[in-house]
């Protein structure tokens, strides 16, 4: 019996079972007292109410006994014989009372999915995986009732034991191909209750937000399942994410996320109270691992580890770490030439069999939307030549990376499905061609004609800075989201743009990569993206998980060569059609512009002049200095407004807003639209306001979807030609 009798009132529940499959021919009489039977430590059932600590510190069974009773003088009596359990046994042989042999609750579930959920009838087409019953429930509770292609594909393999490489489209679920296999493993190999929980999974992301996301996915599936609150509560939301975290019982798996800009110690705490999977950006990880041996002996001996975006991760300015925490991986037993750190802990081989356990079954799964094919056939190639040296310096491309990868498996699964040319089925690509000076009118043409979620990508940060203002001057909701921004800053502008209906999501490319938004309508390529990997990923933000989407291009004449390139080294002998403009509208939203950018610059200045002033009293102060009468008056002149000046400042400020506000005022007439009389242009548009088919920003146009106005694409000179594969067959999501 645990606990302690002295510190608790208690008492031990008992229930004897003698098992119906017991032979009467092994039998072997024993004949026992009540304490001296094999009692079994069982969970408190948190249906019947006994699972609290009060009263009951626990539950006991006893199995194979045989009850016989016997009269005697002193009248009758009870009697034990414990019956020898057959050699075929699948249970454990437990002592009584030991706390070690207690599986966690995990292990309630582990029992024939089909008894649990019947997932033959409810969910047919993943009832072939025999999955656990748990992750069965998560998946039904969702509506996901169909494997995505990709996961269909991998699954078997990766349940399988061995290892993956897969490549999908955007947006096809890759997350749970690799997860899923992983949350099986844990849910059905429960760790012993009141052991700590051990590192199984490490999964490595290239930023901070997708590593959350990956947490957040995967923590759905790892959490009892509460529908109620599934129901309630809005889970991209991180507020409401935060409240019901606050709320629920601990979870079945325990998944955390390492990311930078994040309190250190409140993570190193979480992984000093054990977590089974890991999520992390590779520079938060190192730096964590520099000083956390204990954890580096657990990645040392992980059982899973996960490349999400692997191709990303080389470019992020990780590579150095990366390839630091990919040599930890690197198991002992490998013939290497790489000497793995020597991971603290080394020398305590006191775990035994279950190191070498670990050690030898480490699963490695890597997947992204764009992995090219070259490196699939160098990855297959490298373990099949034996005379393959590691060298011991710093791997500098993806290839050398992946070749680092201590792939068990000696033939890792390839599953390529990415589709043709980097096109979802679902998305709408075109392109704008205009001036660099043009782009803003453009953009802002775009935004006030497809009103929608677009995410807009710019290559720079100070692009990004420039445009907030004059978008936000111009009454559009823009966000910004950019590494220079605070972590926190970040997910509140990712939150707001994902509960704005109709907003502007202004990023580089660190939302380029897996982020999972729902229902962006639009992406939009500012300027045009670095590599053809970029602009599939980019575009992969919309038209997710077979829902529509479209993509816009805008292309100045200089960048026309770079685009060209792009597209040729996506395989494609089409251009991206243009989309049709009005440019008299163009015209009239770039006076708004010029407003809204004088406004911007004038607020600037005064903000430019208060910082200077103060930088020079607090400077002068700082070092004692008594500046000079001149430069006080003549900086009060420059940069501390006397009160006329100050006036005169504010006055321009009000005329250019108030001219900023009738511009906007004025609606928006489309050519050959009549400004006084509406119904007498060329196409009168009085019954379209009516019937509210007119749009609403822009008289003159009616409401469309960006995707109906585009113009026939022009045929490229062909390529040198890729051969057909037929495209996966698969009727999208729920179906
Ligand atoms: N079997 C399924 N049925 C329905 N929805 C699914 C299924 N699997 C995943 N999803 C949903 O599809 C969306 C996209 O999944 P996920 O983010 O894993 O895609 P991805 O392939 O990793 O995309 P990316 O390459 O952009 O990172 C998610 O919202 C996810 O919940």
């Amino acid at each position: 019996m645990s606990g302690d009798p002295k510190s608790k009132p208690s008492f031990v529940k008992r229930k004897a079972n003698a098992g119906p499959s017991v032979s009467r021919k092994r039998l072997k009489m024993q004949p026992t007292s009540l304490d001296g039977l094999p009692w079994r430590a069982v969970r408190r059932p948190s249906e019947t109410g006994l699972d609290g600590d009060d009263g009951i510190l626990e539950l006991e069974e006893v199995e194979n006994v045989e009850v016989v009773y016997e009269d005697t003088e002193g009248g009758r009596v009870m009697k034990f014989n414990v019956l020898e359990p057959s050699k075929n046994t699948t249970k454990a042989t437990v002592s009584p009372g030991s706390e070690e042999d207690v599986p966690s609750p995990a292990s309630s579930e582990l029992l024939n999915p089909s008894v649990l959920f019947d997932s033959k009838s409810l969910l047919p087409n993943w009832h072939a995986f025999c999955m656990h019953s748990h992750l069965l429930q998560v998946l039904h509770s969702r509506g996901f009732a169909t494997p995505t292609p990709i996961q269909a594909k991998s699954l078997p393999i990766a349940l399988d034991g061995r290892d993956v490489v897969g490549v999908a489209e955007t947006g096809s679920g890759k997350t749970l191909a690799y997860g899923l296999p992983i949350l099986h493993r844990i849910l059905s190999h429960p760790r012993l209750q009141r052991t700590k929980r051990r590192l199984q999974a490490l999964i490595l992301a290239p930023t901070r937000e997708l590593a959350l996301q990956v947490s957040d996915h995967l923590n759905v599936f790892a959490r009892v399942i509460d529908t109620k609150a599934e129901q309630d509560v809005d889970l991209r939301n991180t507020e409401a994410k935060e409240k019901q975290h606050k709320n629920i019982a601990p979870p079945l798996v325990s998944i955390a996320a390492i990311v930078g800009g994040m309190s250190a110690q409140k993570q190193r705490r979480i992984l000093d109270r054990g977590v089974d999977v890991l999520v992390a950006t590779p520079g938060r990880l190192w730096d964590i691992l520099e000083e956390d041996e204990e954890l580096a002996r657990q990645i040392s001996q992980l059982r899973f580890l996960v490349l999400d975006e692997a191709d990303r991760m080389v470019e992020a300015g990780h590579f150095a770490e990366m390839d630091n925490i990919l040599r930890l991986t690197i198991r002992k037993s490998q013939e290497d030439e790489i000497e793995p750190p020597e991971a603290p802990g080394d020398s305590l081989d006191h775990k035994g069999a279950e190191n070498t356990e670990a050690v030898d079954t480490l699963q490695t799964f890597v997947f992204s939307a764009t992995l090219s094919k070259d490196l699939q056939k160098n990855l297959k190639r490298s373990y099949r030549q034996k005379g393959y040296k590691k060298s011991s310096k710093l791997a500098s491309t993806l290839d050398d990376l992946l070749l680092r990868l201590d792939f068990r498996d000696p033939d890792p699964a390839v599953i390529d499905i990415s589709p043709e040319g980097g096109v979802v089925s679902t998305l709408k690509e075109s392109k704008i061609e205009c001036l660099s000076t043009d782009k803003d009118a453009y953009l802002y043409y775009f935004l006030l004609r497809y009103p929608g979620r677009s995410l807009v990508f710019l290559s720079s940060i100070d692009g990004i800075r420039r445009l907030t203002p004059l978008m936000e001057l111009l009454n559009l909701k823009a966000f910004p989201l950019h590494s220079q921004m605070e972590q926190r800053q970040r997910l509140k502008n990712l939150d707001r743009f994902k509960a704005t209906a109709n907003a502007v999501l202004l990023a580089t490319d660190i939302a380029a990569r897996g982020l999972d938004i729902p229902a962006v309508d639009h992406v939009v390529h500012y300027q045009i993206p670095r590599s053809a990997d970029v602009f599939v990923h980019r575009n992969g933000r919309t038209a997710r998980a077979m829902q529509k989407g479209f993509s816009l291009l805008m292309c100045a004449p200089d960048e026309r060569r770079v685009l060209r390139a792009l597209l040729a080294s996506l395989g494609r002998n089409t251009d991206i059609p243009e989309i049709s403009v009005e440019l008299t509208l163009v015209d009239k939203l770039k006076n708004r512009l010029l407003l809204a950018r004088q406004i911007d610059s004038q607020q600037h200045k005064i903000k430019k002049q208060h910082h200077e002033r103060n930088w020079l009293k607090e400077t002068a102060e700082a070092m004692e200095i008594e500046l000079d009468s001149d430069i006080l008056s003549e900086s009060a002149d420059e940069s501390n407004p006397s009160k006329a000046r100050k006036k005169n400042n504010d006055a321009k400020m009000a005329v250019l807003k108030a001219k900023l506000k009738g511009l906007m005022a004025q609606p928006l007439l489309s050519r050959g639209v009549s400004t006084r009389y509406i119904t007498s242009g060329s196409r009168p548009i009085a019954d379209d306001i009516i019937s509210g088919d007119v749009h609403e920003t822009m008289l003159g146009l009616r409401k469309s979807e960006a995707g109906d106005d585009l113009v026939a694409a022009t045929k490229r000179k062909p390529m040198h030609k890729k051969v057909h594969e037929e495209p996966e067959e698969w009727n999208g999501f729920g179906s």
